[in-house]
């Protein structure tokens, strides 16, 4: 490897470190404004979200729905039958979301919007300074004249006291959504929302499976009915739901004969024990800042890095290092990402331009949303939908609220929806300032319920307003009438 030293620096006004959705975001918005701007990218362009993370697990998971909603109404659930899924075009259909791996497409969006893409890995050298290595092993050192803008992402984080589960080669996000053939058996461990996500997926593709959570509820950062209605669902799919159950080993076997055959086998804490052909392990992130040259700033490498609203990084002076999306521990949401990223690109132009930052509270340099506002839709069967403050959340915050609880099946539009309907609402309301905080509802077809919530709290619409919205009959939205009855009795 060369050092920076010796080779040529290249200038541009802005360097991004990671093409994801946030990276690619905030480039765009600081091409847009006439910066000249290069985005530096060591594996595909468009990140863990296009290709092992939503769109892939997304695209497993709509069929599951649709399939679900028409046997959910008498007269389509006998065009239906009892069929499966078909595996093989569902599949088929995920590998066309991915682009089948290749980026193709959007490097061609980076170049007709003006942005420089630079392959291989980005490491700051120093203040406004970043070396790329190529996979030839060849570098490059960028200078930056405004920013350097870290959007590198997440990965994800194995138990470090699982023993052999590194040998035994557990599936992550990236086997477990990319896979091309449905395992007989999996095991899920992790009752968070990828371990629940996808162990309805691989169920409605036809693998036993078990989820395994250590706790006792799923979607611990939800309204807890959300967790349990979503169990309720992955056992009425045939998951094999396991509560207060930890893994203690884990170890890959191979099959005599097969070729290259395996299987799993893990212990449980009870001395129980698990024969499977996968084991997801689906236990939270970590930043992938431990090779960004962070040292080379005074940071710690490894660590989530601190932000303030207008994602510049705390502790390096000079305000020109940015950090936005998973990377920022903010908010491990794309659009949370894309959020960060058009508040970021408008702080970096802005203090190009040497214009004064809003950084007041939902000012325009501020990702005031993040923790007033973010939106987030799990799409398992039920689906959940929620935005805002959880009432445990608010209560921790200090606010004096009261909770509208509704049962989503006794709506109209629930009851045309589906058969039988079974869903949950509730909205988290504040007493003294009269808005809503919080809103989460759980059914099937409620992630289209949510933006109305969003804008109902983001925009803090006093009650009195809100009243006036008038959803359409005979809809879901029609619980919001409830809702609002409830925050005004
Ligand atoms: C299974 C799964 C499903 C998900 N589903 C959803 C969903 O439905 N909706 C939702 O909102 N969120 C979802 N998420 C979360 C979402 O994927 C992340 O929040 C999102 O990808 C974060 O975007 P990012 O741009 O910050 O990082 P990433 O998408 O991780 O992109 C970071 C990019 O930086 C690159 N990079 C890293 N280090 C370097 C370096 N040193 N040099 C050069 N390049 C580098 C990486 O290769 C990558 O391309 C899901 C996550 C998982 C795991
Ligand atoms: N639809 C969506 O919006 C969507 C989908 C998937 C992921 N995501 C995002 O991706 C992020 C990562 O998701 P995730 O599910 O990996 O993380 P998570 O933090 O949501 O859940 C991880 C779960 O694993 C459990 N866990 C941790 N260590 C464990 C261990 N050793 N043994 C057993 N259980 C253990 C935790 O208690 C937690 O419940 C989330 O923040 C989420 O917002 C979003």
């Amino acid at each position: 490897m060369t050092s920076p030293q010796s080779t040529t620096p290249e200038e541009f006004d802005v360097i991004v470190i990671g093409a994801g959705p946030t990276g690619e975001n905030v480039a765009d918005r600081t091409a847009a404004a006439g910066l000249r701007t290069v985005i530096v990218e060591s594996e595909l362009v468009g990140g863990e979200c296009s290709y092992w993370a939503c769109m892939p697990s997304k695209a497993l998971l709509r069929p599951v729905a649709a399939l679900a909603d028409a046997r959910a109404v008498a007269g389509s659930r006998e065009a239906v039958g009892g069929g499966a899924l078909d595996p093989a075009a569902v599949l088929a259909r995920r590998d066309s979301f991915t682009s089948h791996w290749q980026d193709d497409g959007q490097v061609q969006w980076l170049r007709d919007t003006g942005i420089e893409l630079a392959r291989g890995h980005g490491r700051l050298a120093g203040e406004r300074q970043v070396t790329v290595e190529a996979e030839d092993g060849g570098e490059r050192l960028l200078v930056a004249r405004h920013a350097v803008a870290i959007c590198t992402g997440s990965r994800p984080v194995l138990p470090y006291d699982v023993t052999g589960l590194a040998d035994a080669r557990p599936w992550t996000n990236r086997e477990a959504t990319g896979s091309p053939t449905v395992p007989r058996r999996l095991a899920v461990v992790g009752g968070g929302v990828v371990g629940v996500e996808l162990a309805t997926a691989w169920r409605a593709l036809g693998s036993e499976v078990v989820l395994l959570v250590r706790g006792s509820g799923l979607l611990p950062r939800m309204e807890p009915f959300a967790g349990e209605l979503v169990a309720d669902g992955l056992r009425d799919l045939g998951v094999d739901l396991r509560f207060g159950t930890e893994v203690t080993a884990v170890e890959r076997r191979a099959l005599d004969g097969a070729d290259g055959a395996s299987e799993v086998a893990l212990t449980l804490g009870d001395g129980g024990r698990l024969t499977v052909d996968e084991v997801l392990y689906a236990t939270g992130r970590a930043p992938r800042t431990a090779d960004v040259g962070l040292e080379q700033v005074g940071l710690h490498p490894g660590n989530w890095l601190d932000v303030d609203d207008s994602c510049t990084v705390l502790g390096v002076d000079g305000a020109w290092l940015y950090a936005a999306g998973d990377v920022n521990h903010r908010a491990l949401l794309t659009h949370q990402g894309k959020y960060q990223a058009r508040i970021t690109g408008g702080a970096i132009v802005a203090r190009a331009q040497a214009r004064p930052l809003d950084t007041a509270r939902w000012g325009a340099h501020a990702a005031s949303a993040d923790s007033a506002g973010a939106p987030q839709v799990v799409f398992t069967q039920p689906e959940v939908a929620s935005v805002g403050l959880t009432l445990h959340a608010a209560e921790q915050a200090g606010l004096r609220v009261k909770v509208i609880d509704h049962d989503l099946g006794a709506v109209a539009g629930a009851s045309l929806y589906g058969d039988d309907y079974r869903g949950r609402a509730r909205v988290v309301f504040d007493l003294d300032r009269e808005v809503l905080v919080g809103a989460s509802f759980v059914g099937p077809g409620v992630s289209e319920l949510l933006h109305s919530a969003t804008i109902a709290v983001v925009g803090e619409v006093p009650i009195d307003r809100l009243w006036h919205a008038v959803p359409a009959y005979p809809t879901i939205s029609e619980v919001w009438l409830r809702l609002l009855e409830g925050c005004r009795g």
